[in-house]
This record gives structure tokens, C-alpha cells and sequence, in this order.
């Protein structure tokens, strides 16, 4: 394709989306003429699927959920007036408390004001309002915000020594929709003790975010916690951003909470469009389905050439990965789809991994995330004339002739700037894309079931160690291979996993069991001190 040729793809099929300075081009897609077209009966079902999933059909049927992220940002569109009225008190109460938080009206004990924010959650409970934080945040926020996302007991130190004494004037935001999540759980725990040590009561230093009822909940009222906002059970955790799960954090920030809304319900406007041609988030969808033959065999390369967007890849990991990679379509038949997503930020890339996209195997589509304001104010020429904003968007333009001169696909999306309003239609865009997307490949987006399998192995690790213990502690003084303790405590196949418990206790001090013998598995010996 000659650059005039392209040129002319590239202004037929731009879409465009003027409520909220997004465009979207395609013309780098190799689709055919006829693609569109050969889609229309697959994307008409995908609108009706859609549309019958925002009136509040039950379009998540393993769990039998309504899906209601759509109603988050235009409460009148709930199909209930409970669940209207659910969702705008749940607006006020959190913007209301933010205003009292900033205002020194709810306030710790020891302290004048709240000054920081320490969110614990994981998965959907985090990583929204982590690129969220991320994108939209300063140094001049009311409130900075840290996380525990993981229970890596050297990771909450690292987080939680960082805060210090400023423990004394932290809010912390306990963020579980289930409130049974082991990670945010200890992370909570472990957070809890950091308050004790420092003479200061959790409770008062507290705020939930959970289901009612929920274990988290429960431990919330019965510690006196500060507050607990909402989850419910129509809200999925990857699409949790604009409930309280997102809301708590970005006020308590000071963001603009209104126009990150404001931005999605105008993007949900845009996507509503039954004319494909018009609507981002079906041409993202059909472009997948383009790319990898609607079984996943390309992956999805996010390439944001903004430093505050380096998290969108992180988040859209997660959305796209667990709606999408599932086993079972929705008749039952094993088709094991998803779609992989990975990237952090340009130019950065083209230093690292961008060498293999043009060169190497070719099993990818890049989507470029380009932003047209560089920066508040102006900005100095770096060479002759040329700012830092104009290398970046020059490393932009560049790879992307340099991907499509080799055959490789890419698309362009183009934002006016990373405003709350941007963030918050980039959000509504992927979130209908994979929607509509799952419809075309006829899989249920809504639910994870694979995500337990590894949950409850891990329940099973650790009853297997609590054996092992009492099994130590009886046998003091012998020390005994990884075998025969399996053997002892009557799990003799696995040997394999009561190793590995093992190598662990003895690399730490918890507990007391010591390690002797080879460096082999077969030659060490264990045994309580
Ligand atoms: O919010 P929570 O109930 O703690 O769940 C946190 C995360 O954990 C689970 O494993 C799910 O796979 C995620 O979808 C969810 O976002």
C-alpha cells in the first residue's frame, strides 16, 4: 500500500468520537474490504447481547448476575429505582466523606489531618485505582495514595515503613468486593499491627469497601471501623472502578471524580452506536477478532506513549484476561479463548522489547495510545526547534511505519490529553470492547471460574504444612528427609510440595525448623529447633 493509498484508509476509517476528543484508527489493521461486512450478523447479536445486558438481563449465567458497570455512571439507567438510589447514595456518601476527611472533620486521633491514603486489595480491587492514582495524580493532591497489593511480607514492609510516622495520619482503605481475599486480608492484618506498634487504634484509621455481610464487613463493624462503603454482587471486581472500589480512593486524592464519570457516560453514549463505523469500542472488538481469527492467536500489545499511562496495560491485563480466557463458549463447548495483553509505555519499549515485534515472531497487534497535549505550560527545544513532545510523538509515528513496512498491524488511538474525563472514556472503551467481543467469540465475560482452582490448591498447601508442624513439633529431636515426613504425616505422594514447605520454613525463622544435610532434596534433613 502506497503512503497516499493509506492516507485514504486512514480518513475512511477513522472513527471519531467528539464528546470526548478520542479518535480511533484502523487503516494499519490489514482487514479486507469484506470483513465488516462478513461481521454483521455476528456484531448485530453482540449489540443485542449488549443491550439486553444494560436493561439488566442476567448476562453473566454461571453465577446468574446482572452486569451493571454501565449503571455506575448513568444511575438513571439502572433498570431499578433501588438500584439508582443504591448507586447516587453511594456517590454522595463517598464524596461527602472525602470532603470531611479533607476538611480535618473526621481526622485521626493523633494527628491533625489525614494525609495519606494506604489501599489494600488486589486483582480488581486495585489495579483500577492504581493506573487511576497513577494517571491523574501530583505532588499538590489533598491525599497521596500507597498500596498493598500482594502478601509479600517484605513488600508491606517495604510500604509500610515507607509511611512511618506518617502511619499516625494514614487513611487506610480496605478494598474487598468478595472480603474473603487471603492476600488483602493479611495485608489488612499485617497493616493493623503496623497502627498497634505505633500506639495507635486501627479502627479509627479504617474504611472498607465490601459486600454486605461479607467476612470484611463483619470485621469491620466489630473493630469500629471509620466507615464501609458498598460492593455489590452486579458489579464485577474488574469492572469495579467507577463503584465505591474506585470512588473511595480518587476523592480521598482530590481527582476530578465528577468528569472521570462524566468522561465514561459519554464514552458508554459513543458505544451504544449500533453503526459499527461509529462506534470505538465495536471496531476494537472486530479488530481483535480480525487479528487473531477470533481465537486469540495474536496478542495485544499496549503501547501508551505517556508516562501516566503506564498502568492502562497492567489494568486491561486483567480485564481482558479474565473475561476473556475462558475454557467453555456458552453452549459448553471447550474452546479455550482469551487474548494476551502486555506493554508498558513508548519510546521506553523501542529500547527493550519493540527490536522483537518488528523482527521477530510475528503474533501480535500493537494498539498506540497517542496523547496530543505534551505537557501543562510549554516546553523548551531540545534540538533545533524540536521539544521532548515532539521526539515522542516522532518515536510514535516512526515505529509504527517501521512495524507496518514488516507486515505488522497496529491501530492508533488518539486522546487530547490524560484528563479524569480521558481516563475515564479510555476506561468505558475497553470495558464495552470486551464486552461486545465476547459476544462475537460467544463466551461469558463475567465470570472467572478458573481463578479458584489455584486458590483452593493454596488452601490445600497450607493445610499440608499446618500437618507438617505438628508433625515437627512431636519429633524434636530427629531430623528427617522431605519423604519420610510426607511418610509421617500421610501424604506420601506429596513429597514434592512438603520439600518445598520445608525449604521455606528453614529459610525463615517463624517457626524454628532448621535445615541439615546436602544441598539435594533427597540428601537435606529437617527439623524443629
Ligand atoms: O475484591 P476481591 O473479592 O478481594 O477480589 C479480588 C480479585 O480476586 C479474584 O481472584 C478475582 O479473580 C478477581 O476478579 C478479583 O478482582
Amino acid at each position: 500500500m502506497t503512503e497516499r493509498e493509506l492516507w485514504e484508509r486512514y480518513q475512511r476509517h477513522l472513527c471519531v468520537v467528539p464528546s470526548v476528543g478520542l479518535t480511533l484508527d484502523i487503516s494499519r489493521m490489514n482487514f479486507g474490504a469484506d470483513f465488516l461486512d462478513r461481521m454483521r450478523a455476528r456484531t448485530d447479536a453482540a449489540f443485542q447481547a449488549m443491550e439486553a445486558l444494560e436493561k439488566g438481563a442476567i448476562a453473566n449465567p454461571d453465577e446468574k448476575r446482572r452486569v451493571g458497570h454501565y449503571w455506575l455512571r448513568a444511575p438513571e439507567l439502572s433498570p431499578e429505582a433501588g438500584l439508582k438510589a443504591d448507586i447516587t447514595s453511594m456517590q454522595d456518601a463517598v464524596a461527602a466523606f472525602a470532603r470531611d476527611v479533607h476538611a480535618g472533620k473526621v481526622k485521626p486521633a493523633k494527628a491533625a489531618k489525614f494525609t495519606q491514603v494506604l489501599l489494600v486489595g488486589i486483582g480488581g480491587s486495585a489495579l483500577g485505582p492504581q493506573l487511576v492514582a497513577d494517571a491523574l495524580g501530583s505532588h499538590r493532591d489533598p491525599m497521596q495514595v500507597h498500596f498493598l497489593d500482594n502478601t509479600d511480607p517484605d513488600g508491606m514492609d517495604r510500604t509500610l515503613g515507607a509511611l512511618g510516622e506518617r502511619l499516625s495520619e494514614t487513611l487506610t482503605v480496605v478494598i474487598s468486593k468478595s472480603g474473603g481475599t487471603k492476600e488483602t486480608r493479611n495485608g489488612m492484618l499485617e497493616t493493623e499491627r503496623a497502627y498497634q506498634q505505633r500506639g495507635l487504634d486501627f479502627g479509627a484509621h479504617a474504611v472498607a469497601v465490601t459486600g454486605d455481610g461479607s467476612e470484611l464487613d463483619q470485621y469491620a463493624k466489630k473493630h469500629h471501623w471509620l466507615r464501609t462503603f458498598p460492593m455489590w454482587d452486579w458489579v464485577g471486581g474488574r469492572t469495579s472502578l467507577m463503584s465505591a472500589v474506585g470512588l473511595v480512593p480518587a476523592r480521598l486524592q482530590g481527582l476530578d471524580v465528577d468528569g472521570f464519570l462524566a468522561g465514561a457516560k459519554d464514552m458508554d453514549a459513543a458505544t451504544r452506536v449500533h453503526d459499527v463505523a461509529k462506534n470505538p469500542a465495536a471496531l476494537l472488538a472486530l479488530m481483535w477478532f480480525h487479528a487473531g481469527g477470533g481465537k486469540g492467536t495474536k496478542d495485544m500489545v499496549i503501547l501508551p506513549y505517556k508516562d501516566r499511562l503506564m498502568l492502562m496495560s497492567k489494568y486491561l491485563q486483567q480485564l481482558v484476561m479474565e473475561s476473556l480466557g475462558k475454557e467453555l463458549s456458552l453452549d459448553g463447548q471447550v474452546v479455550n479463548q482469551g487474548i494476551a495483553v502486555y506493554g508498558n509505555k513508548g519510546s521506553t519499549d523501542q529500547h527493550a522489547y519493540v527490536q522483537q515485534l518488528r523482527e521477530g515472531v510475528n503474533n501480535f497487534f500493537v494498539t498506540f495510545v497517542e496523547v496530543l497535549k505534551d505537557r501543562d505550560g510549554k516546553s523548551m527545544a531540545v534540538e533545533g526547534d524540536n521539544t521532548s513532545g515532539d521526539y515522542l510523538l516522532g518515536f510514535l509515528l516512526g515505529t509504527r511505519r517501521a512495524l507496518f513496512e514488516k507486515g505488522r498491524e497496529s491501530m492508533t488511538l488518539t486522546v487530547q490529553d490524560v484528563s479524569a474525563r480521558t481516563v475515564g472514556a479510555l476506561i468505558a472503551l475497553y470495558e464495552r470492547a470486551v464486552g461486545l467481543y465476547a459476544s462475537l467469540v460467544n463466551i461469558n465475560a463475567y465470570h472467572q471460574p478458573g481463578v479458584e482452582a489455584g486458590k483452593k490448591a493454596a488452601g490445600r498447601v497450607l493445610e499440608l504444612q499446618g500437618k507438617l508442624l505438628a508433625k515437627l513439633q512431636t519429633a524434636k529431636t530427629e531430623a528427617r528427609s522431605a519423604d519420610q515426613l510426607a511418610q509421617d504425616i500421610g501424604a506420601p505422594d506429596e513429597a514434592e510440595t512438603v520439600f518445598k514447605l520445608l525449604e521455606h520454613l528453614s529459610a525463615n525463622g517463624d517457626h524454628g525448623v532448621k535445615r541439615s544435610g546436602g544441598e539435594r532434596p533427597a540428601e537435606a534433613r529437617f527439623q524443629a529447633g
